[in-house]
């Protein structure tokens, strides 16, 4: 049994020895004696305490005492009697009131009468029938007598106005009193309850046999200090144990939305590459969305359920004649490209209209119409969409367009810069044939969903075609892509549902992980 008891002793904490040594001393000490005997501070003296009761060292008891106190409403009713009283006073002269009279009567205040004729008739001192107030036998016996709530009331006051103003606790009120208390509770606004919760301790057996056995309190450093290490004295030391196990707040640091850093992150993979970045802007005229792209006027994709149309500017301006002319001649007869254009009669009002930007690829005709190659650009920008949202589309989303022109360069070149683009992502990627009105030859990237069992598409790409360089005065090869963001941050962070990426759901963004382990090289 003692060496079970040394045992329980030496894994006591120096706090549970401190409030034990106290309870020792004087089992009668509150949390609050122990506290400051031991210069701890009553958190401390609590858990340590709670832990000893754990292991039924001491037992910890819980009371609740509520004190009440009148408050200057309590007050004002006690001294000048409460309402219904004040009426009652009246009645066993008068027997009866008429209701309309009732204030007048009785001096009491227009604001009182509901509270008075709701108590009179609770406390059975008068009866009402048909606007008329009258007293009751009940009711004549309280002439000369108090209820139990105004007893209460003058208690309290009296103990207000004595010079020892003691507490006055609910427990020590009488049964009357006490249903004195109940009723005055109703009545919010004429006293007030204060109720406090204490804490004894009481030793039990094993504290008992503990304190008997006997231990040592040795300080335990915290801080180690240079005196301490010079002297030597820190081998002596006792010191705390530090506890891996302790619990600790869960922290959430502050981090981009995973769309944002993946579009940093692939900015910078252009930019490393030597790119300069390009922006455009939102709302876009059809001649640069789809007409600078030789994307014919009676194209699918230029249609209303495709393409957002824009009432507000509803036209744009075009540029210079030059250009449209030159667009208009390849759209119609393929102009000297040794095409034969999409021989058809190119309005350019068509071209004129506002659309939201289908996709970020004018940016780049627009580039290569201000720029001499050679040339390496790319931008990041919002397109739009008239889709059905569903798990992978969205009617507004992200693209990373980019192009290189300049002498020499192929198609060989446009799937290399695909493909490191993608590994520096880590992503496996496969491409396929594809086809655009604007790129010949054409490809698309696609990357395999493995939870939907199904290849998704990422982005198109290809060499723009003479009839969309001609008109822009470029006369080297030019490849182009252009890859949505979304569908990469969904993978990347495997999200079943694209949509996500656009909710505030605060806690998938806050347990997202700050870097998803993935580094650029
Ligand atoms: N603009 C195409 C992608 C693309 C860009 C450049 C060349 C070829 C294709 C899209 O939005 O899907």
């Amino acid at each position: 049994m003692s060496e079970n008891i040394s045992k329980i002793i030496n894994e006591l904490h120096i706090y549970e020895k401190k409030v034990l040594k106290s309870l020792g001393e004087n089992e009668n000490y509150s949390p609050e004696e122990i506290a400051k005997i031991n210069s701890m501070d009553i958190k401390s003296v609590m858990s340590a305490a709670g832990s000893l009761a754990s292991k039924d060292i001491i037992e910890v008891e819980k009371s609740v005492t509520e004190s009440i106190a009148l408050n200057d409403n309590g007050k004002k009713y006690t001294e000048i009697g409460l309402p219904e009283r004040r009426v009652l006073n009246v009645l066993v002269d008068e027997k009866e009131i008429d209701m309309k009279n009732l204030a007048k009567s009785t001096g009491i205040e227009n604001y009182e009468i509901k509270i008075v004729i709701g108590w009179l008739l609770r406390k059975n001192w008068a009866k009402m029938d048909k606007g008329t107030i009258t007293i009751t036998e009940f009711g004549e016996e309280f002439e000369d007598k108090k209820g139990n709530d105004e007893k209460l009331l003058e208690i309290l006051l009296k103990n207000e106005n004595s010079d020892q103003n003691s507490q006055i606790l609910s427990s020590d009120l009488d049964e009357d009193l006490y249903s004195g208390l109940k009723q005055l509770n109703e009545r919010k606004n004429l006293i007030k309850i204060e109720k406090e919760t204490t804490h004894t301790f009481k030793l039990l057996e094993k504290g008992i046999k503990i304190l008997k056995e006997g231990f040592t309190i040795q300080e335990e450093a915290t801080q180690l200090t240079s005196e301490q290490i010079k002297t030597g004295e820190w081998k002596n030391l006792k010191y705390r144990p530090y506890d891996i196990d302790a619990e600790y707040p869960e922290i959430f640091p502050g981090k981009g939305h995973p769309l944002r850093r993946i579009i940093e992150e692939i900015r910078e993979i252009f930019l490393n590459l030597g790119f300069s970045e390009s922006n455009g802007s939102i709302l876009e005229s059809a001649f640069w969305n789809f007409d600078s792209l030789f994307q014919p006027q009676d194209h699918a994709a230029r249609e209303m359920q495709d393409t957002f149309y824009v009432k507000n500017p509803q036209d744009c301006h075009l540029p210079g004649d030059d250009l449209v002319n030159a667009v208009a001649e390849a759209h119609e007869t393929g102009g000297d490209t040794g095409s034969e254009g999409w021989n058809y009669k190119w309005d350019k009002y068509v071209a004129k209209q506002s659309v939201l930007r289908t996709h970020t690829t004018g940016i780049s005709t627009r580039c290569l119409e201000e720029n001499q190659p050679p040339l390496k650009m790319f931008s990041v920008g919002r397109v739009f969409r008239r889709e059905t949202s569903t798990y992978k589309h969205l009617p507004e989303f992200h693209q990373v367009e980019a192009i290189v022109a300049a002498e020499g360069i192929n198609y060989q070149n446009l799937l290399g810069i695909l493909k490191g683009f993608y590994k520096k992502l880590k992503f496996e990627v496969r491409f396929r044939p594809a086809y655009f009105p604007y790129t010949y030859l054409s490809t698309e990237c696609e990357v395999y969903l493995e939870e939907k069992e199904s290849w998704i598409e990422l982005g198109g790409s290809g060499m723009f075609r003479p009839e969309v360089l001609a008109p822009l005065g470029i006369n080297v090869p030019v490849l182009a892509f252009g890859l949505g963001i979304e569908r990469l941050t969904m993978i990347r962070y495997d999200i079943s549902d694209i949509r996500m990426l656009y909710k505030s759901d605060i806690k998938w963004l806050r347990e997202l992980p700050i870097d998803n382990g993935i580094k650029l090289d």
